[in-house]
């Protein structure tokens, strides 16, 4: 399952990703270039293998800017949309990434991250929520600094997304090739019928 860790500069992405991966905190986490890691869970007592690309958007990128993750998008079978509940400009950046979206692009999941900054907080979990009603998927708001179980949950529900989201297509194929062939239904068969 390959999933895209994406949003603003300083959200805490790699932080996040660190997290799902060493369960430990990292701080300062000094990095120019997006990295990719593999790692292997367990979902739903299913092994997975993950593929995780913690993207690195431009320091210096323009606010109104569209934000532009065409090659992450199409490489993922999931992103993780992380904004910081801190940052207005971060939530703001996820709103125009997603308004960026194809219509068949991957399942998302919406993270607000740095919970444990209550006293900076500028986006209430309320506008998350709507937020993610409006890009129908999953929300929750966690701290790479303080939870461990909540930011391995990220991950888990947008690898479920994922599998659903193959389950589905999967089916949309099958009834897709099955809709050509007729259907019969069993009647009497021809031996059982008057010989003339
Ligand atoms: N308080 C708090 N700080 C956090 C949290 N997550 C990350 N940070 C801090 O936020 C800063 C940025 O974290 P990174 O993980 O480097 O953020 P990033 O989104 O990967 O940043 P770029 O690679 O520049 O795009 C660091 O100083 C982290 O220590 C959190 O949950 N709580």
């Amino acid at each position: 399952v390959k999933i895209a860790v994406i949003g603003a500069p300083g959200v805490g992405k790699s932080a996040l990703t660190v997290r799902f991966l060493t369960k430990r905190y990292i701080g300062e986490y000094d990095h120019h270039s997006e990295n990719r890691y593999r790692h292997e869970a367990v979902v739903d007592n299913e092994p997975v293998l993950f593929e995780i690309l913690d993207t690195c958007p431009k320091a210096d990128e323009d606010e109104e800017q569209v934000t532009n993750q065409t090659e992450a998008v199409q490489w993922a079978d999931g992103l993780l949309l992380v904004y910081s509940i801190t940052d207005r400009r971060s939530f703001n950046y996820i709103r125009r990434t997603r308004a960026n979206l194809q219509t068949d692009s991957p399942p998302v999941v919406l993270v607000g991250n740095k919970v444990d900054m209550i006293h900076g907080r500028q986006i209430s979990t309320e506008e998350g929520e709507i937020l993610a009603k409006d890009f129908e998927c999953k929300f929750s708001e966690v701290s790479a600094a303080e939870h461990v179980g909540q930011v391995a949950d990220t991950f888990h529900d947008l690898c479920r997304e994922v599998l659903a989201a193959r389950r589905k297509s999967k089916q949309s194929l099958l009834d897709r090739m099955l809709g050509g062939t007729r259907v019969y239904s069993r009647g009497k068969s021809d031996s059982a019928l008057p010989k003339d």
